[in-house]
């Protein structure tokens, strides 16, 4: 059985290394019902000067926790907000003792849950974009943040309770993988007022869910529950609310227990067939990063700055 303070998890890996020889083929293999599954204590409160979100780490389960800090306009988040996350994700993306990310919200009792309600209506400038009065232009800084949650190389688990509306919806669909209470409702809203995402709101939605439900989303503004976002492939679990901390804490485990490298290439190939020369870059970028760590690669550099020409036949590892 596993143990709460099992983090490593033995058990659920030699699962898949059973000495029998005659047992019947099953799922349960994988051992991933063996990850033990309580909530992550995070031990680190990284959230310093930030005003609209928290940031915390769990150093025993190598865990990042970005979460909106806005309950009374349910997360709905300004330049600020945005300003912050990207702050708080390229924290994470650098610091070694993370290997996954978890993009979610702080739940209060006396607010309706939420995840995020999308762009702050209240700063919704006629100039083209959001203004808090925190930038010397109005923009709409939260597209550069779906950019820099595709682009980052750890998985990001988007945690929702609650509403997931507009931007917020979008947000969690450019999570590598969602996980949600049972409470958790999904939509978009912009055509109901003025504003549409022509971007990964649009695109990677078609590519999740078809094209017939990707146009009712947008054609319609419905709210979704759930279990119908699971039915239609727009999330990746449902859960109890009050199991969704402890299941969050089992994909988490399981994660990190598993090739970073591997895990990041993947991302990186699934994201290239839809982000163009930008997707390619990226798988490019850890083709190159890989390599630089061979010997081929490091007899370039040192002949360089010895002046001499490379005797790259002589690499015993280049057998191309
Ligand atoms: C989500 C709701 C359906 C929930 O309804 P409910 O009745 O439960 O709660 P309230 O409506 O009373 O909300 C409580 C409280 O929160 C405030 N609030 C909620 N959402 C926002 C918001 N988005 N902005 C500002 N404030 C918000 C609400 O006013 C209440 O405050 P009180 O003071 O009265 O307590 C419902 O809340 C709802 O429909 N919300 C609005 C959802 C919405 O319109 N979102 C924006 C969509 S557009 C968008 O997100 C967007 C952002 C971008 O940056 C883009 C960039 C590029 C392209 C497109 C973009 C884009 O579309």
């Amino acid at each position: 059985m596993a143990t709460p303070n099992s983090s490593a998890d033995p058990a659920s890996m030699a699962a898949a290394r059973s000495s029998s020889k005659t047992a019947p083929p099953t799922p349960l293999r994988d051992g991933f019902h063996l990850v033990p599954s309580h909530p992550i204590n995070y031990d680190l409160n990284l959230t310093n000067t930030f005003q609209d979100i928290t940031y915390h780490i769990s150093t025993s389960d190598h865990c990042a926790r970005i979460a909106f800090n806005r309950p009374h306009v349910l997360h709905a988040f300004r330049p600020t907000t945005i300003n912050e996350i990207r702050h708080a994700l390229d924290q994470a993306q650098d610091d070694t003792r993370v290997s996954v990310i978890l993009l979610t919200s702080n739940i209060v009792p006396e607010r309706t849950p939420a995840f995020c309600a999308g762009g702050d209506q209240t700063v919704r400038s006629s100039d083209g974009g959001y203004d808090d009065g925190s930038e010397a232009v109005p923009r709409l800084r939260v597209l550069d943040l779906q950019i820099q949650m595709r682009r980052c190389p750890k998985p990001i688990v988007a945690v929702v309770r609650g509403y997931a509306i507009g931007g917020g919806h979008i947000l969690h669909m450019c999570a590598d993988l969602t996980l949600a209470g049972e409470d958790a409702v999904f939509g978009q809203v912009g055509p109901r007022m003025g504003s549409v995402d022509a971007g990964y709101g649009s695109v990677h939605l078609a590519r999740m869910v078809g094209q017939k439900k990707a146009r009712e989303i947008w054609f319609l503004c419905r709210y979704y529950s759930a279990q119908e976002a699971l039915q239609m492939g727009l999330i990746n679990a449902v859960f109890k609310n009050d199991e969704l901390e402890g299941e969050v804490g089992r994909w988490v485990r399981r994660m990190c227990m598993l090739s970073p490298t591997a895990l990041a290439v993947a991302k990186a190939a699934i994201n290239a067939d839809q982000d163009g020369s930008a997707g390619i870059s990226l798988m490019g970028g850890h083709i190159t990063r890989l390599f630089y760590m061979s010997d081929e690669a490091k007899e370039g550099r040192e002949a360089y700055l010895e002046g001499r020409a490379p005797e790259f036949r002589k690499i015993p590892q280049s057998k191309l």
